[in-house]
Order: C-alpha cells, then structure tokens, then sequence
C-alpha cells in the first residue's frame, strides 16, 4: 500500500509541476481551482500512466529481444573462434564422462544509443591472449569497427558502435579540436560514433585515400586540404598538389601554402617529385649538420622553424611506368617522416595493375570509402567492410590493427571555395621562405640572355672560331 502511495504522491508532484508549467504558478496559485485542479491532476496522470504502459509494452519485447540477439550473436563468435574451455563431467543418464564447453560469462549487455558495449568474463583456466587473438571474429560477427578492449584480469569489454548519421555539416571548430587532441601535425577525417577522427602524420606518415567513383574522395580531400590551411599558416604547411584528372585542385590555385603550380600532366608530375626530392635531400643534409635525427629535434637544437611538406596526388595510378617517379615516392614513403614530408595518394582500386605493392605499404594510414570489389576492399583493409558501404561519404580508416568507421562531414565545393578565398586574403603580401636555399652565385648557372647579348656572344664566338689554330694543336 505504502508503495502505491509513494506512487500516487509522484505521480501528483508531477501532474502539479506540469500544470504550473503550463498555467504559470500565479493564475493556479491565484484561483480557487481545487476542483478544476482535481480534474486535470486525474486526467494528467492518466495520460502519464497510459503513455508509460504504452512505452514499456511497445519497448520491452525490443529491450529483450534485442540483447538476447546479441548474445547468441556472441556465442555463435566464441564456438567459431574456439573461445572456451573444454572439460569433462559425468551424464546423469549412463553415468559416463562427458566434454562440456565453459564460455566467457556474458556480465552485461548495454545497447545505447550510438554504441552497444558486452562485459565478458573469463572461466577460470582460459588464457586472455586466446580472445585476444580471435578479436577478428568478433569484428565478422558484429562488423569491422567491432572493439575488444582488455578491461583487468580475466575482464573484457567488446564495444560494438551503432551505425553513423548519413550526412554531418563541416564545422572547424570540431576538425580543430580533433588536430590539437593529437598534439602533432594531424590529418582530420570525420567522425566515428566515438567522437573525432585525426591522425597524427608524425606517428603514421602517408595516406592512401581509396574508393570508386561518386562516394566522397573528393570531399574528404576538400576536408583534409581546407581544414589544413585554415589551421595552419604557410610558414607551417607547404602543398605539392597533383591532378592527373584535372578535376580536384583547381580551387587552390594561387593559395600561399601552395608550391608552385599544380600539376596536371605526367611530366609535371615527375618534375613536381624531383623538386620534393631535393628539399628531402637538403633536409638531409641539414638534419645532418645539426646532429638531428627529426624535424622536432632539428627544430629544438637550431630554433628554426621549418613547415611540413604534404605531397597529393590524386589518381597516382595514372603514374604508372613514371619509374623515376615511383623511386621518389618509396623514398619518400621510406624516410618521409624524419624530415616532415608526408604523402597523400589517391585512388580508384588497389589491385596489383594499378597500385604498386611496395607503394601500398608505405600507406600506414588507409581510408577506404566505397570500394569496387570485396577484393580490393581485403587487398586494402583486411576486410572486405568497404565493398558493403552505402552511404555517401562514410569511410573505413586503418591505422596498424584498428579499423574504425567514419562519416566524412560535408563540405560543398562553393563552401571551401569561400574558406580558400579567405585564405588567399589572409595571407596576401605575406612572404614566404623559399624550401630550398637560393642558387649559389659561386656555381655557373643557366642563363637567359636577350637579343643584344645573344647576338653579342655569337660574334665572340664566330671570332674564336676564325682565330687561327696553334701550330701544336694541329700535329
Ligand atoms: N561526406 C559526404 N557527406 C554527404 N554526401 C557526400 C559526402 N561526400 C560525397 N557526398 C555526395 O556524393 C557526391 C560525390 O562525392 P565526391 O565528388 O566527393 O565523390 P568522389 O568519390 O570523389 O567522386 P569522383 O571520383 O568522381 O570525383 C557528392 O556530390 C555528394 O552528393
């Protein structure tokens, strides 16, 4: 009885403070509506008490129905995975000894909104590097960005993330935050159902960006490249952009951070490698003198400030028998990092025709948007998750073991053409210091000569030519 009163009492507190809400406090407070109130205190918590029924009898079949599908989920993971402890006991039947399999304990199942997460115990005798080692099958069962975290002894929690949100705005402030979480250079991706995706180029250096057609390449290099020069200025940041389909970069023409014009041809492209080859040469070569061993220590020991260097290309499979050009990239892709030169290659598919193997490798950080084939997608990740995507703009990102989805934010072309036109402002007049050091005037160089002086230097040489040959040289 005490327990309906307490109930009644509730239900009265809250019928009453939603009437004030409603009404205001002076005209309930102000009028003789006992009977009035009466009324709606019956009619509210009748409708609160229908509405609650009506929730839990919708929801509980849901609630329960849900976890217990997860469950068996998880056991059908650990029989294909072999994760259990096998042991014997006696039927109560014929008396005999029989195997039995002892599973994890299943201690919690929390479906949230954006992220379901399982407490696993483990049976005594079962070592943890056994689940350890089986974590894929967990990711087959329950998807590619499915997570066992190692809590304690004998404790795991397996985070399996709900899906992500179709379309998410660009915002700086977010793409900011998420760089300066890193606390190094970083590349800004999205967002996972766990907060925002950055690498740090200082830790993982190149970048491969795969995916076919129409699924949002181009948008996660506008998002990569806006976030980059509104974050950093060109003293910190220099681009080398490349274009082989003369689609993506045109809007940074003329940005400061920008080194030299952007290449659209084979050859340009080779020439644009060869200049990023010298400026790792003299970065060398400097590190060198200075007795550093990275572009954080060089900085350290001479207080010079130098800006890291991001080579893209987009569609560097059209590189292909560019073999001088492909030396570079290894180079790059081998010591790139030392000396703060990080790469960005773009591209269709990843099959062995149209993606160097050794070239691959050196992506330590893969983004995958929707791929041709479950092929490709392996070949890439791991997995064949990428070949499945349906959403425009989502993503899976590999760095080392972990693959995480992520929704690129969109940001339209006419939107990050307004930021690089910001940018250009911002930065007009500004000087910039060269990468490589000026010519030595000591060294004969290449010159340009006018009309005047060519046809003054033809006459010096026709005149040295007609001079007469020394009677020695002749012999
Ligand atoms: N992050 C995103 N969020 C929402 N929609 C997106 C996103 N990225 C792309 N889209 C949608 O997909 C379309 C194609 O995107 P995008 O041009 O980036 O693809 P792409 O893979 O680079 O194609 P292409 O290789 O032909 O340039 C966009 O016009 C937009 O409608």
């Amino acid at each position: 009885m005490n327990v309906l009163r307490l109930f009644d009492d509730y239900l009265q507190d809250l019928a009453r403070n939603l009437l004030i809400d409603l009404l205001g406090g002076s005209i309930l407070g102000g009028l003789p509506t006992y009977r009035l109130a009466d009324g709606l205190y019956l009619l509210i918590k009748t409708i609160t008490l229908a509405y609650g029924a009506a929730y839990t009898a919708l929801k509980a079949p849901g609630w329960i129905s849900d976890k217990a599908k997860v469950k068996e989920m998880l056991v059908r993971a650990f029989i294909e995975a072999g994760v259990y402890v096998e042991k014997q006991r006696k039927d109560w039947g014929d008396g005999k000894m029989k195997p039995y399999r002892v599973f994890p304990t299943i201690e919690r199942v929390a479906i949230a909104a954006n992220c379901t997460t399982i407490n696993l115990r483990l049976p005594i005798g079962m070592e943890p590097d056994l689940i350890e080692r089986k974590a894929w099958v967990f990711q087959r069962v329950f998807g590619p960005t499915a997570e066992l975290v190692n809590d304690r002894a004998g404790r795991f929690r397996l985070l399996i993330p709900k899906t992500l949100p179709a379309k998410i705005p660009y915002s700086l402030e977010t793409a900011q935050a998420a760089l300066q979480r890193t606390g190094g250079f970083a590349l800004y991706i999205g967002e996972a159902y766990n907060g925002s995706v950055a690498v740090d180029l200082k830790q993982a250096p190149h970048v491969g960006l795969v995916g076919v057609t129409g699924w949002g390449k181009s948008t996660a290099l506008r998002v990569i490249l806006n976030t980059w020069l509104q974050v950093y200025g060109p003293d910190r940041l220099r681009l080398f952009l490349a274009d082989l389909k003369m689609t993506e970069f045109g809007l940074y023409r003329g940005v400061p951070h920008v080194e030299g014009a952007i290449a659209v041809r084979r050859a340009e492209v080779v020439a644009m490698l060869a200049e990023v080859h010298e400026v790792l040469l003299y970065r060398q070569e400097m590190f060198h003198q200075a007795g550093a061993v990275d572009l954080d220590e060089y900085e350290e020991l001479t207080g010079e400030r130098l800006p890291y260097v991001a080579v893209c290309i987009d569609e560097v499979a059209s590189l292909e028998g560019e073999s001088a050009a492909h030396d570079i990239l290894e180079e790059i892709g081998q010591l790139g990092r030392s000396f703060g030169i990080f790469l960005i290659l773009s591209q269709q598919r990843v099959d062995r025709e149209v993606m160097d193997g050794k070239l691959k490798n050196n992506l330590n950080v893969r983004i995958a948007y929707r791929m041709s084939d479950d092929m490709n997608s392996k070949m890439f990740l791991g997995t064949a998750a990428a070949s499945g995507i349906d959403t425009k703009g989502r993503c899976y990102v590999k760095q080392a073991t972990d693959t995480v989805e992520v929704q690129t934010p969109w940001l339209s072309p006419k939107e990050a053409r307004a930021q690089v036109e910001d940018i250009k402002r911002r930065y007009a007049g500004v000087a910039k210091a060269p990468l490589l050091p000026p010519i030595n005037p000591n060294i004969p160089q290449p010159v340009e000569l006018n009309d005047e002086e060519s046809a003054d230097l033809r006459e010096l040489l026709t005149a040295l030519m007609q001079e007469e040959v020394p009677p020695h040289a002749s012999a």
